[in-house]
């Protein structure tokens, strides 16, 4: 039998925070890093959906396409009955794109006029209304994402921001549909269908509507959403929450935490772990670009603290400090050489028997995650909205637990409360 549901991810944590809403809902569920080369269908075992992380948000508009057309090809040659593209809850993108583009390419692909678009995470303050979306209690346009370096978004009318992107018309099913049920969510759907409407934005302000919308958008080919949309999806093939999708195997060896996010939640995170006590080494970019060999201090410093770890190696610093560093070296050479020392210390560190892995920041986790050569992930329980626990096989067939955290994802005890949610009952 073939998976269900097939997902495609534009980033690292957000493939896991789609798979963690699957689970939540009732499916076992495998995440890839990237397309399998060679078939690799042995990766999916008994798994209900499959979620492909890429790395396409940001990259160029035809090679975001072309790598989720391979991996659209991928997930029909596993079967999927359905597809799902999965972007950020805060609509990540430019007026090139790459959420409408890469939608229609799929939308040709899979031979339909038509899809669902909603950014909306309830869990995570993310909601959408009249078309327009919310990160907390503020416009989009009013919170941080106003300022993002890649992807600022200053307009909140998702109507408007996925037009921009796409030369195919954009509609409205706005939340008093919504909130009538899924039967009134598939009458909408027509009208703006013969209408000629390729894409309809969806209200939803709570859990209970992303359900309803779940439901009703059962037998469209593809949908595309944040990772709310997932919660209502699983019981469209009978599925039920339940326990025994996020088991995992017993965790075990040393315990640390790679922290390459600069985000206000990541942050607060770092902070509060400071103030533990507990040990904690700081990276510090201008040292790397100086030439210093600061992953061979940060893993001699691991090394003496493991036994009492978790230990924390982290470049988090506030916005002010990452301008300051990104004006002396620039940007992308500063996120460059970070990523890559980060990636080089978690190596060192589970060569040195860490497996127990916390990783903050959406890039950094790309990096890490190639760095240890790791090629999917089986998605466990949840830390806290958005993030779970996984587990990989490293190359040497030697098992480990990891968690990949977006940045802005998390409570403020985050990296103590995901060991503790690891320790036997
Ligand atoms: N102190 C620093 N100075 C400059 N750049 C940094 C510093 N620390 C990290 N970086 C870079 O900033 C970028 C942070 O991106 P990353 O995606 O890992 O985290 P994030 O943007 O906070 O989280 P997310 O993308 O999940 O929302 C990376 O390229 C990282 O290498
Ligand atoms: O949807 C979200 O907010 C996250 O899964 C994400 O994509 C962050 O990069």
């Amino acid at each position: 039998m073939g998976i269900r549901l097939g997902a495609i991810a534009d980033d690292f944590t957000g493939a896991t925070d789609l798979a963690n809403n699957l689970v939540r809902a009732g499916m076992r569920v495998v995440q890839l890093i990237d397309v399998p080369e060679d078939g690799g269908y042995g990766l999916v075992g008994d798994a209900d959906a499959v979620v492909i992380a890429l790395k396409s948000r940001t990259v160029p508009v035809a090679e975001a396409i072309d790598a989720s057309l391979r991996a659209l090809a991928w997930l029909r040659g596993a079967g999927a009955e359905q597809v799902y593209f999965k972007y950020c809850s805060t609509f990540d993108s430019t007026p090139a794109g790459n959420i409408g583009p890469v939608a229609e390419a799929l939308m040709d692909a899979l031979g339909t006029d038509f899809t669902v678009a909603t950014p909306a995470f309830p869990d995570n303050g993310r909601t959408v209304f009249k078309g327009h979306l919310f990160v907390e209690d503020v416009l989009l346009s009013e919170s941080g994402m106003r300022d993002h370096p890649l992807t600022p978004m200053t307009d909140s009318n998702l109507v408007e921001v996925l037009g921009a992107q796409t030369t195919r018309p954009v509609g409205l099913v706005d939340h008093t549909v919504v909130a009538s049920g899924a039967d009134a969510v598939r009458s909408r759907i027509a009208e703006l269908r013969s209408q000629g409407v390729a894409f309809a934005i969806v209200d939803a302000v709570s859990n209970d509507d992303l359900v309803r919308l779940g439901e009703a958008v059962r037998d469209l080919p593809l949908v595309t959403a944040g990772s709310g949309l997932a919660i209502g999806l699983p019981a469209n093939w009978g599925l039920q929450p339940s326990s025994s999708a996020a088991e995992l195997p017993t965790p075990f060896g040393h315990r640390a935490i790679v922290s390459g996010s600069v985000s206000t939640a990541t942050n607060r995170q770092v902070r509060a772990f400071l103030d533990t006590g507990r040990p904690a080494f700081s990276v510090d970019p201008l040292r790397i670009a100086a030439g210093e060999d600061v992953a061979g201090s940060a893993l001699a410093f691991a090394e003496a603290h493991l036994t009492d770890g978790p230990v924390l190696i982290y470049s988090t610093e506030a916005p002010e400090a990452v301008r300051g560093v990104q004006r002396r070296i620039g940007a992308a050479e500063a996120g460059e050489l970070v990523e890559r020392t980060l990636a080089e210390v978690a190596r060192g560190l589970v060569a040195r028997g860490v497996r127990q892995l916390v990783v903050a920041g959406g890039e950094t986790s790309g990096a890490v995650v190639q760095a240890l050569g790791i090629t999917g992930l089986r998605i466990g329980p949840q830390i806290d909205p958005g993030v779970p626990w996984c587990a990989a096989t490293l190359p040497d067939g030697s098992p480990v637990h990891l968690a990949l955290k977006s940045g802005n994802f998390g409570g403020p005890g985050f990296f103590s409360a995901a060991f503790t949610l690891l320790e036997p009952a």
